[in-house]
């Protein structure tokens, strides 16, 4: 076996076998864990990758992560360009823990300029876990699928009560409105989903009541929300 070990020749293909992949997904969580275990209360803003500097959004989202900061809390972000850049830089530019987790992707992407503690993830679902574990809640920014679909698993999270106590405040009226109205009249008037459901999300352009939010659901635990499932 030890001669099977060290025997180069043996080929790489067992690194796209699943028992492997087993093993670095479960590397990823390791890691996740281990780097963010410290973290205080912490938000995650998402949005687009493509609303760059000059953009009123990307202006927003730094103010927000800087309000944050000055709130108490650390901002992760999924650590590219964007709304993301622009919440890393507010969070860190107020001298706070401005926290990106990168995703590997076929085409280069590297963690943004403004992140001070990053982690570069293969694996999406390994990613989006920390993003809810520790986090207290999401701030939802305008956004494309990427953003859509961490709004919607934030939400089925609560819906579900797989966690709880998390709010979820989506930033841009105009933006969001037409989601809004399609839940209520469409998802709900076909009875999939319930009224209070739409209580989930809380629609504001001010980045005060963003604040004010996250601050009114603060819970008092140190460092990171306990999952409900064990
Ligand atoms: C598209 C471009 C770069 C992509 N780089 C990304 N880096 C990190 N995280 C990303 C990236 N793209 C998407 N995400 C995740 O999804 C959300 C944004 O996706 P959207 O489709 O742009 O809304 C974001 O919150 C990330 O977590 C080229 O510039």
């Amino acid at each position: 076996m030890d001669q099977h070990l060290l025997d180069t020749r043996a080929g790489s293909d067992f690194v796209h076998t699943d028992p492997w992949r087993v093993l670095r997904i479960q590397s990823e969580f390791v890691e996740g864990f281990g780097t963010l275990a410290e973290t205080g209360p912490a938000i995650s803003v998402f949005g687009s990758a493509r609303l760059g500097p000059g953009h009123p959004m990307y202006a927003a989202a730094e103010e927000i992560g800087r309000r944050l900061v000055r709130a108490g809390y650390a901002v992760i972000t999924g650590g590219g360009p964007g709304i993301m850049e622009a919440a890393n830089k507010g969070a860190a530019e107020a001298g706070g823990q401005s926290i990106g987790l990168g995703i590997e992707l076929p085409f280069e992407s590297r963690l943004n300029d403004h992140v001070t503690l990053g982690i570069n993830f293969r694996y999406f679902f390994a990613r989006k876990t920390m993003f809810v574990k520790y986090a207290q809640g999401f701030v939802v920014m305008p956004g494309g699928f990427g953003t859509l679909d961490e709004l919607f698993e934030a939400l089925t999270l609560v819906q579900t009560e797989k966690v709880t106590s998390f709010p979820v405040v989506l930033f841009g009226t105009s933006y969001w409105r037409g989601l809004l109205d399609w839940l209520a009249d469409q998802v709900l008037a076909e009875s999939c989903i319930n009224p209070v459901d739409l209580e989930l999300l809380q629609l504001t352009d001010d980045i005060d009541e963003v604040v004010e939010i996250m601050r009114t659901n603060r819970t008092p635990r140190l460092p990171s929300r306990t999952p409900v499932e064990g």
